[in-house]
């Protein structure tokens, strides 16, 4: 997978370098590169907002340089993912189905947020998503780009050593996932459930399906219909 971000804090992107994403890059598995937007600005200040039309607080990102940008890093296999509060939730479905794009095009807004033509002109070449990844608003969407990026990323065969580890995760099927233990058995008078010691396999399953539905229950009952 090919991964390109756009933004005026493109060093934001060095901390990939840091986690899974950078073995990824070196084995080959995905080719990330992050632009400065301000590249694509044709003014001596390299200007990228003005004063939102029809008024109000902020300003707003103008269209040209996103334009030429577009046109330098879209290809016709490009999906664009706009992070934008006002966007589709980001979930691990939609990160499933993500992982299998050929090239995805982070665009990060700053400021009050992007010329919406920009969405629209790119909708009329390529995938266009509008995403968020939950009810907040952020200075940018760098963070938002990163999260996904990792949620994503991670999710692709052969990224994660241990595929089995993103098998029974949070969400992957539709419940929260169980509690975990390891060693010492005894901690601070704390004990380990007595299931997880008996190596009974079924019941260790069954007792990490009560406790995946119990911590829905508790903490999404959105999730459970
Ligand atoms: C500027 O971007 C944001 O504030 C943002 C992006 C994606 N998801 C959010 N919840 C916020």
């Amino acid at each position: 997978m090919r991964i390109d971000a756009i933004s005026i804090f493109p060093d934001y992107f060095n901390v990939l370098e840091l986690s899974l994403l950078g073995k990824a890059k070196q084995s080959g598995l995905i080719e990330f590169q992050a632009h400065d937007l301000r590249s694509w600005t044709t003014d001596k200040h390299k200007t990228v907002d003005d004063s939102p039309y029809g008024g109000g607080a902020g300003m707003v990102m103008k269209p040209e340089p996103w334009g030429l940008a577009f046109d330098d890093v879209l290809t016709p296999k490009s999906t664009v993912i706009f992070t934008t509060p006002a966007g589709i939730p980001f979930t691990q479905k939609l990160a499933q189905e993500l992982s299998t794009r050929e090239h995805l095009v982070f665009a990060c807004g700053r400021y009050e947020g992007i010329d919406q033509r920009v969405v629209e002109n790119a909708r009329s070449e390529v995938e266009v998503l509008e995403i968020s990844i939950g009810d907040y608003v952020l200075n940018g969407g760098e963070v938002a780009a990163l999260a996904m990026l990792e949620a994503i990323t991670r999710l692709m065969p052969g990224f994660m050593g241990n595929a089995e580890s993103i098998v029974e995760e949070s969400h992957s099927d539709g419940l929260l996932e169980y509690p975990s233990y390891t060693k010492p058995q005894s901690w601070r008078g704390l004990e380990v459930p007595e299931v997880l010691l008996s190596g009974h396999h079924a019941e260790i399953e069954k007792w990490r399906r009560a406790q995946s539905v119990e911590r829905t229950r508790q903490n999404r009952p959105d999730l459970i219909d």
